[in-house]
């Protein structure tokens, strides 16, 4: 067997772990005779997507991104449209594809599956022609992705404190969307597009997403009393939220979100994309190298859902 001619992107920010123990771990359990490797940190902000782009060049099969879904974002951007695999080592404080793929959290399980890993094609979405491969939103999570990179700290209680701490004060907006088919008004606390079936940590907010499609799954929240916030959360984490009255669901390859704001956020990421946001999907546009089982499931999901 000839070796994956593989790049490694570490991105030194992310996440909690000490990033040369990654490392270590990386030299322990990536059998270089399956994968000849090299390690590159990121310098800052875009930085992994200039290096996966140019692996892909060389002619690179497989880019790793070691980080959370920014770092998994700009990596697989550099590789959008080209041969070179994606692979994912999850160290960050949601990791929501890495999560959907089934990819261990774990980083020296993760690192030992990648010799029981496969290519899969998966579809890459478009929010004003940047690309996401999650979710996305707008409105209240899009305002939290934007306080959480203000913030000093990083990781999981980090993230619950910015949440908690804009709660209160948050009123839902207005939003227009137009779709192929029409154009309504919504008035929502937030909606997201799934690409991806979960933000991160196990919060599903579209459990039957699936990356391959060619559908973004559009969730939109409503205004909901805080009472019924622990019933909410409890089925967002128990994959149960397509159940509640508080939200309505589309699917759509194409279509607009107009907003009085101008933030989003895409993968976790904040951005200013403007008022009026044009999605879209790239069907199949992105190689990634996803675990066995997790493949075997999705093929058995197929097959039994051709008899329903
Ligand atoms: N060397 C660096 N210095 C500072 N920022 C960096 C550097 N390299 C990458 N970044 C930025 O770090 C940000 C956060 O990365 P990432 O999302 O992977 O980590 P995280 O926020 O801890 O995890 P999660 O998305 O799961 O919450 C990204 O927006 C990326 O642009």
């Amino acid at each position: 067997m000839i070796a994956k001619r593989t790049l490694i992107i570490i991105n030194p920010i992310s996440g909690t772990q000490n990033k040369a123990f990654i490392e270590r771990l990386i030299e322990t359990y990536l059998p270089e005779d399956q994968f000849n490797y090299a390690i590159e940190f990121t310098v800052g902000p875009t930085h992994a997507t200039d290096l996966a782009a140019a692996a892909a060049k060389d002619g690179f099969d497989l880019v790793i991104a070691v980080g959370g879904d920014g770092t998994v974002n700009e990596t697989a951007t550099g590789l959008i449209g080209t041969n070179t695999a994606l692979g994912i080592i999850p160290i960050g404080s949601g990791n929501g594809l890495g999560r959907h793929l089934q990819i261990s959290m774990n980083p020296s399980k993760a690192i030992k599956t990648f010799s029981e890993s496969e290519v899969m094609k998966i579809d890459v979405c478009t929010a004003n022609g940047r690309p996401f491969f999650n979710v996305a939103g707008v409105g209240y999570d899009a305002l939290i992705a934007h306080k959480f990179a203000q913030m000093e700290s990083r990781g999981f209680s980090t993230y619950i404190y910015s949440v908690l701490n804009q709660w209160f004060k948050y009123k839902p907006k207005k939003y227009t969307i137009s779709t192929e088919e029409g154009k309504f008004k919504k008035r929502a606390l937030m909606i997201s597009m799934a690409n991806g079936s979960q933000f991160g940590n196990n919060a599903w907010i579209a459990p039957n997403a699936r990356l391959d499609d060619g559908l973004i799954d559009v969730c939109m929240l409503t205004k909901f009393h805080t009472l019924a916030a622990p019933a909410l959360a409890f089925q967002l984490f128990n994959k149960t939220i397509d159940d509640s009255k508080y939200l309505e669901t589309f699917r759509s390859a194409h279509f607009t979100v107009k907003q009085k704001s101008k933030i989003a956020h895409l993968d976790g990421e904040p951005f200013k994309l403007g008022k009026k946001i044009e999605f879209k999907v790239l069907p199949k546009a992105l190689n990634i190298f996803v675990p066995k089982a997790f493949l075997h499931e999705l093929h058995t999901e197929y097959s039994l859902s051709k008899f329903e």
